[in-house]
């Protein structure tokens, strides 16, 4: 059999069906095959490197670089790399059968005492066969590193056969010609190159030329080891890959080998732009496998409450073939996640623990997403709580404490968290709400954002305690002491009935409270389903059920003056009585932020005002 005329060979029964998908159905984005030729050709370039190390003889003195010209005339465009070749057999073998992986082949030829070397596992993939989407033929002219072996051209147009014939003078490694379809002459434009070059292969790790231009690559910086990267590195890397011009806040630079093997770069930017009311944020760390872009948004990646990140993740162990178009291996992105998460989780930990003020910095713009997470990601709402910071009855203005620091100091008969939500501080502590809590010592933590409410309802309980809203109906606290003659029992019985009386359809219950010291009344809500402040969220958004009227629960306080005084004013001065007894329940309407309309009570107050 002479080796100088074309042999044909059909290819193997899978591979022929491989193509048929490949060719008519599967890659509906054909512009990638040029990212998985470069991507063949920055691997077999790696290959060389690895076997300069241990081997002497090697074919032709070339420049490790991938060289790409594209010919509009002629309808072509040659991916040429100088790197590792294939002889005669691996043609073959490589190109014409399925059950075969050259890494994974090359892998094992370094020995298993070898050094492990990441770059180099590759899994069984379409890769090459990507080319037959776009391509009326393919040429592979090839000359293997080794010297002895002559060069050789394989010739297919993807049917169902190919040939193999010796080719003279043939430069060390690949050339890849492809003469186009006629639909597809757009990838002999440079101008197209480029742009599929600048989105998937940015950070292909050899120099690429483009029709005799420089094609400008980025180092890859999570493949680098954390100690030689500089920060400035790190801050353009950041700048570069999240199209940003800010500085990052916070970063994450990490490997792991188990249960994959993961290279990740994250940063966390300087500012939460979700916040200030843009757009809702896209998941923004781009999945790459070995320097190669899988997908720059891929969905599932990360958990959506960590969407504010920026970065790049690579995994060499994601299979490099079609799955990566259609992200079907479900079960590998979400180890990713998983691992990834649990990473960058850790780190906030550490933020807060060891550098508190710049965790206050993070928390001040991204601690919305942590609520988020803690409320509707369930894996990881244990880890999310501890990291929540709230200012409370016990901290300074603006200092904040942790639920861990809040059941730290709960005294040995306190059960429960408890939480009140207001506008800000003056307006929680003006509030009738407080003071029972204060008078026991017990301290309440501050919720000033909206979603607060509904965040602790989800979350339900930390460290085994009960969270509960510190203005709820059934809050029950112990008795103490307190200041000041109260009316009698029968005082009580009696006005609480002329007060349910008076203020009919509008109050549930009214009831005497030990909750209350130096307010006279306070509300709470009586459907018990939804408080002040969600009936207000809901309302927000129109959403129903909001508008159904309130009906509270009235709780007096039999201390109080207001209160003593209205007991004896509804026997002397009926009339002025109710006007009293209205405006009480509008001032505590006002004191739970359930006042819709306080025009209404201008003409009772003038009233009130000209009997003083
Ligand atoms: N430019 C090249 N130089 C040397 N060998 C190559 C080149 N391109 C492809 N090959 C060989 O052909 C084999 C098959 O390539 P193909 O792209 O189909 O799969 P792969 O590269 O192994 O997998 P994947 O594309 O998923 O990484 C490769 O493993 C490699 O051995």
């Amino acid at each position: 059999m002479s080796t100088t005329t074309p042999q044909k060979f059909e290819f193997q029964a899978e591979i022929k069906q491989l193509l048929d998908i490949v060719i008519h159905s599967l890659y509906t984005e054909k512009e990638i095959f040029v990212r998985e030729l470069v991507s063949n050709a920055s691997d077999a370039l790696e290959k060389l490197r690895h076997t300069q190390l241990t081997e002497k003889e090697i074919h032709d003195d070339l420049p490790l670089e991938i060289t790409i010209t594209t010919d509009e005339t002629a309808k072509t465009i040659t991916i040429q790399d100088y790197g590792i070749g294939m002889t005669r057999a691996e043609l073959v073998q490589n190109l014409g059968t399925i059950a075969h992986s050259g890494s994974k082949q090359f892998l094992k030829a370094l020995g298993e005492g070898g050094a492990k070397n990441s770059n180099l596992i590759g899994q069984f993939g379409v890769g090459f066969y990507s080319a037959f989407m776009v391509a009326k033929s393919v040429k592979v002219y090839s000359h293997s590193w080794k010297k002895e072996e002559p060069g050789h051209v394989w010739t297919s147009d993807g049917s169902g056969s190919y040939t193999v014939e010796e080719a003279a003078d043939q430069r060390r490694g690949c050339k890849i010609v492809i003469e186009l379809k006629d639909d597809c002459d757009e990838f002999a434009k440079d101008w197209r190159i480029k742009e599929i070059l600048t989105r998937y292969s940015a950070f292909v790790g050899f120099p690429i030329t483009l029709n005799g231009k420089k094609f400008e690559t980025v180092q890859a910086l999570w493949l680098r080891s954390k100690n030689e990267i500089k920060d400035e590195e790190y801050t353009e890397f950041y700048k570069f890959q999240a199209h940003a011009h800010d500085e990052p806040m916070l970063r994450l630079h990490f490997s792991a080998d188990a249960p994959l093997a993961i290279n990740a770069l994250l940063f966390v930017p300087s500012e939460n732009t979700e916040r200030y009311g843009f757009a809702r944020l896209e998941p923004s760390v781009a999945l790459h496998c070995r320097k190669v872009l899988i997908d720059a948004k891929p969905k599932d990646l990360l958990p959506e409450w960590l969407r504010f990140l920026k970065g790049v993740v690579d995994s060499e162990d994601l299979p490099l073939n079609i799955s990566r178009e259609t992200m079907q291996d479900k079960a590998l992105i979400e180890k990713l996640n998983k691992v990834i998460t649990k990473r960058f989780l850790k780190l906030l930990d550490e933020e807060a623990t060891q550098r508190p003020d710049a965790y206050v910095k993070f928390y001040g713009e991204f601690g919305l997403f942590l609520k988020e997470g803690a409320a509707l990601d369930f894996t990881h709402k244990d880890q999310l709580v501890k990291l929540l910071r709230f200012e409370s009855s016990l901290t300074e203005k603006t200092k904040t404490t942790s639920l861990a620091d809040y059941v730290s100091r709960m005294g040995a008969e306190q059960k429960e968290i408890y939480f009140l939500v207001g506008k800000d501080r003056t307006a929680i502590e003006s509030g009738p709400y407080l003071e029972g809590f204060k008078a026991r010592n017990l301290e309440v933590l501050f919720c000033y954002e909206p979603v607060d409410e509904y965040v602790f309802n989800n979350v339900r309980e930390f460290d085994g305690k009960k969270i509960i809203a510190a203005d709820h109906g059934d809050v029950k606290l112990a008795d103490i002491p307190q200041q000041g003659e109260a009316l009698s029992e029968a005082e009580v019985k009696d006005l609480t009935k002329w007060l349910k009386e008076t203020l009919g359809e509008q109050v549930a219950e009214v009831k005497s409270s030990d909750r209350l010291v130096d307010s006279p009344a306070l509300a709470t809500n009586a459907d018990k389903f939804m408080s002040a402040h969600m009936r207000r969220m809901m309302k927000a958004m129109n959403k129903d059920g909001a508008d159904t009227p309130t009906k509270v629960d009235l709780e007096i306080n039999p201390r109080h003056a207001v209160i003593k005084k209205l007991a004896t004013m509804r026997t002397t001065d009926a009339d002025k009585a109710e006007l009293v007894a209205e405006q009480l329940l509008d001032n505590t309407l006002i004191a739970a932020g359930m006042m819709e309309d306080p025009s209404r009570m201008l003409a009772r107050l003038n009233k009130l005002l000209e009997s003083v």
